[in-house]
């Protein structure tokens, strides 16, 4: 399969952030294109090569075979809080069309106060029938999920959900039983064989699933069933090129009950498609497309990094691991 790829070609970028976002402020990867189209390979840096076999995977599907047929032809989307000051957090929540808003929390030790205003300016610019969400990235202890998602709560006047309160499945099953607030499984969830270890553990309400590290839309629908829980499709900061596999696979789940968090092109400076054919949210939605945009020429090369060797290097080692079926 990967023979019909022109791994030669793959174009690489770096993209600024506009706010800091997972401890990363410049976005990196490459595109590659297949008979399909175009695919994405973007693992973050920390990523060793059997992690980013996975994310190779999805690109590959996505240029050489293209996706399963969607159930539905538009995803409701949740706007994106990075942890910026509640000023800031209130335009973008205002700004986003959105209904649903997901905030993030615990970047740092000590953050519960500014945490407290982000998510009271959200709930601000939401109304009272929007939906907020917070994602702690496993930050805290059992102790202290508690006590912050309890006060959290109170500021958000309800949560939806917190995601990834804690690191381990233990201690996510620990703060389920404690706090009234419905528990998501994210980092928990990122090969085929976790969403079991979740779900047995009776660890969480809701799986995040993220087509880009499980291997494409084939494996995550699989990754889905096996969960039995109600999904929440949520990108990998990809550009719109890959935020289409993630938008297949949202079009694609049987059920769809939340808003998924798909709507971060907007924490990038540019993308690399043309304008009308980028997955900006309109209204609170985005489509779901049948093929992958390609990129513009001009884009690619306003953002190609200067040294390419590393992402080279990187994905010719992580081809030979997807040759040899190395897959996660
Ligand atoms: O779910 C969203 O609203 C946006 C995507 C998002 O939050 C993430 C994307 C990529 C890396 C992660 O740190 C982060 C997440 O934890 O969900
Ligand atoms: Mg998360």
């Amino acid at each position: 399969m990967t023979n019909e790829i022109d791994f030669a070609g793959a174009r690489s970028y770096a993209i600024p952030m506009r706010a800091r976002f997972r401890g990363i402020t410049v976005r990196e990867g490459m595109l590659l294109e297949g008979p399909a189209g175009w695919g994405e390979f973007c693992p973050f840096a920390d990523y060793d090569d059997a992690t980013s076999a996975a994310w190779l995977a999805t690109a590959i599907e996505q240029c050489t075979m293209g996706w399963p047929e969607p159930v539905r032809d538009r995803v409701p989307i949740n706007c994106t809080v990075p942890t910026v000051n509640p000023q800031r957090a209130y335009e973008l929540v205002a700004s986003s069309g959105c209904r649903t808003a997901k905030v993030k929390v615990a970047d740092h030790p000590g953050a519960l106060a500014e945490d407290l205003a982000r998510v009271e300016a959200v709930r601000a610019a939401l109304g009272p029938a929007g939906a907020i969400r917070v994602d702690a990235n496993g930050a805290w202890d059992t102790d202290a999920a508690v006590s912050q998602i309890r006060q959290l709560d109170r500021a958000a006047h309800g949560l939806e959900y917190v995601e990834q309160p804690c690191r381990t499945i233990d201690e996510l099953a620990a703060v389920r039983r404690k706090v009234a607030v419905r528990v998501a499984a994210d980092e928990s969830i990122r090969r085929a064989e976790d969403p079991l270890r979740v779900a047995v553990a009776g660890a969480a309400d809701i799986a995040v699933i993220k087509c880009t590290p499980l291997g494409g839309v084939r494996r995550a629908l699989r990754v889905a069933e096996a969960a039995g829980l109600p999904c929440v499709v949520s990108s990998a900061l990809e550009t719109s090129v890959g935020l289409a596999a993630q938008l297949a696979l949202a079009g694609a789940l049987p059920e769809l009950d939340f808003a998924c968090g798909l709507g971060t092109l907007s924490l990038l400076e540019q993308d690399l498609v043309a304008e009308a054919d980028g997955f900006r949210p309109v209204d609170g939605y985005l489509p779901v497309p049948r093929t992958p945009p390609a990129p513009e020429a001009t884009l690619l090369e306003r953002y190609a990094p200067a040294e390419t060797s590393w992402w080279r290097n990187r994905l010719a080692r992580v081809r030979a691991l997807v040759d040899a079926g190395q897959v996660g």
